[in-house]
């Protein structure tokens, strides 16, 4: 008889917790995963993947217009957001029913219910089954980060907007992060006008200033409003269902929709870590070493719920990562969480990899610093006046290209080939050495002088 009944026990079937136990799983290991809402988790269920759906949907809001000056006539035109939303939703439950298909390939049992830790090396599920494993992996995520005023129970999240029945007339969005310029850029396509309210004037702090100053005048331009430096007094519900909102020093604004757009908190309430004694950080984010590992030597933590970086392929990385330190050839693999690329799915988008222009000049003195600031060609021609803008940094020392930043049609795609360059410590001589690919936005890398 096994001492345990599994050798590996995960809390959560998202990104992280999914490709652990199937990495566990085919190293030899019997595992078994509890998931409380839908296989497959943020990314796949109301993250990175539905949200990407809308913003190609919201996309071609854009295109329509342009093609016209491309001599196209396209009468009639109009968009049915139910139409879009349920295609999206469909998609979603199909991908959610391959992630549950790839972990049954791997043998791994899923409990579709909730978990939590009851004591040394024991589970209890919501049924109430008791459950013993030689490992447990934490991998339960963030949830949305409500703000406590009066009424603030009014106010929807990324998880509820998904699923909403109509596109809102006016919506205001709080924060100013990735979530809000992401709904900011899709809401507005689909005729809402939009409002981010954020409590500084800082928005997508950590990208590059120039950038993040180019999204808000092209945001600007496309009728997204700002207001900054303030913060909720209030939600009130009005009888014909729309909410009357009060904010510091504005003016009372009537809207269909308030949403909360203002970080993730760790998903550790609950979960019985206080009983077998798991350190948590002050967000209540789960405390690891470089090797996912807990101050508790069974336990393990991955993704959102460590509050290291809340992307997915992260998540990924370190669940790969620990199921292959456990349960491997026994060699230890830690995560390099340095120069991670990441993007920003706003209207255009915003792709970068590596310091900032500010974090160069303080980190490594001196520096040379290559700009583009260009009117893509189809913008051009669609006499769209929005200008993308470049920027590569390097260390005066070496060469050595220490950051690339991009607001740009497209800027995710091109970054990712070149994020590898950066990885590797290509230095600007070796970009200037590769040929042009022309017409491209993405040769403008290569001809920076
Ligand atoms: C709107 C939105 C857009 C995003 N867009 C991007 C993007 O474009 N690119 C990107 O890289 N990242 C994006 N992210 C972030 C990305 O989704 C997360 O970083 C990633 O999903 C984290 O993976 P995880 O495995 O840590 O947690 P999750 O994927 O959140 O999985 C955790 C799972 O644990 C379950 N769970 C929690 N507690 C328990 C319990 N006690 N018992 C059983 N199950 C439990 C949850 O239901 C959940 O399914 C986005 C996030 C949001 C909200
Ligand atoms: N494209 C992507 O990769 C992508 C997209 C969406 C989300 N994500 C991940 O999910 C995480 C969560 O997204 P997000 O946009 O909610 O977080 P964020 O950290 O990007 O932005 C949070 C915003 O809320 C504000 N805020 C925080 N606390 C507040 C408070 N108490 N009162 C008022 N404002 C407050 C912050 O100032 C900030 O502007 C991101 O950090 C990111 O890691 C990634």
């Amino acid at each position: 008889m096994a001492e345990y009944d599994y050798d590996l026990f995960t809390i959560g079937a998202g990104s992280g917790g999914v490709r652990a136990s199937r990495v566990a799983a085919a190293h030899g290991a019997r595992v078994a995963v509890a998931e409380e809402y839908r296989v497959g988790g943020t990314c796949v269920i109301r993250g990175c993947v539905p949200k990407k759906m809308l913003v190609y949907g919201a996309h071609f809001a854009e295109d329509l217009e342009d093609a016209e000056h491309f001599g196209w006539s396209i009468e009639g035109k109009s968009f049915d957001w139910i139409k879009l939303r349920d295609a999206v939703l469909k998609d979603v439950d199909r991908l959610e029913g391959l992630y549950t298909q790839t972990l049954g390939n791997h043998e791994v049992t899923i409990f579709d219910e909730r978990a939590e830790i009851a004591g040394d090396h024991e589970i209890t599920l919501a049924s109430g089954k008791k459950v013993t494993a030689k490992y447990i992996l934490v991998a339960t995520g963030a949830q949305p980060a409500r703000l406590d005023f009066p009424g603030a129970e009014h106010a929807i999240t990324s998880n509820e907007a998904f699923h909403l029945d109509k596109v809102p007339e006016k919506i205001i969005i709080a924060g100013g992060g990735y979530i809000a310029n992401e709904f900011a850029g899709i809401f507005n396509e689909f005729g809402s006008q939009v409002c981010i309210v954020n409590r500084s004037d800082v928005l997508l702090r950590g990208y590059d200033e120039a950038l993040r100053d180019r999204l808000l005048q092209i945001s600007l331009m496309k009728g997204i409003e700002f207001k900054f430096n303030t913060r909720f007094e209030s939600i009130e519900k009005t009888d014909d269902g729309r909410f009357k909102v009060k904010l510091t020093g504005c003016d009372e604004e009537i809207v269909d929709q308030v949403m909360f757009a203002t970080g993730r908190l760790p998903n550790t309430r609950g979960l019985g870590l206080d009983t077998v004694g798991v350190e948590l950080g002050e967000k209540g984010e789960i405390k690891v070493d470089e090797f996912s590992q807990t101050n508790v030597d069974y336990i393990y933590a991955v993704g959102d719920v460590t509050d290291r970086v809340q992307l997915t392929p992260v998540a990924i990385r370190e669940g790969q990562a620990f199921a292959d330190t456990v349960f491997g050839d026994g060699e230890p693999r830690a995560v390099d969480h340095s120069c991670i690329p990441s993007a920003v799915f706003s209207h255009p988008p915003i792709a970068s990899v590596g310091m900032t222009e500010g974090e160069a000049r303080n980190q490594l003195g001196s520096i040379k610093v290559y700009q583009s600031d260009f009117r893509p060609m189809k913008n051009v021609l669609a006499g769209r006046n929005e200008r993308s803008l470049f920027k590569v940094i390097c260390d005066a020392a070496d060469d050595r290209i220490v950051g690339i930043h991009m607001i740009a049609p497209e800027a995710p795609e091109m970054m990712q080939a070149a994020a590898i360059a950066v990885k590797a410590g290509l230095t600007k001589a070796d970009f200037d050495a590769t040929t042009a690919i022309h017409p491209t936005m993405a040769e403008e890398l290569v001809l920076l002088r």
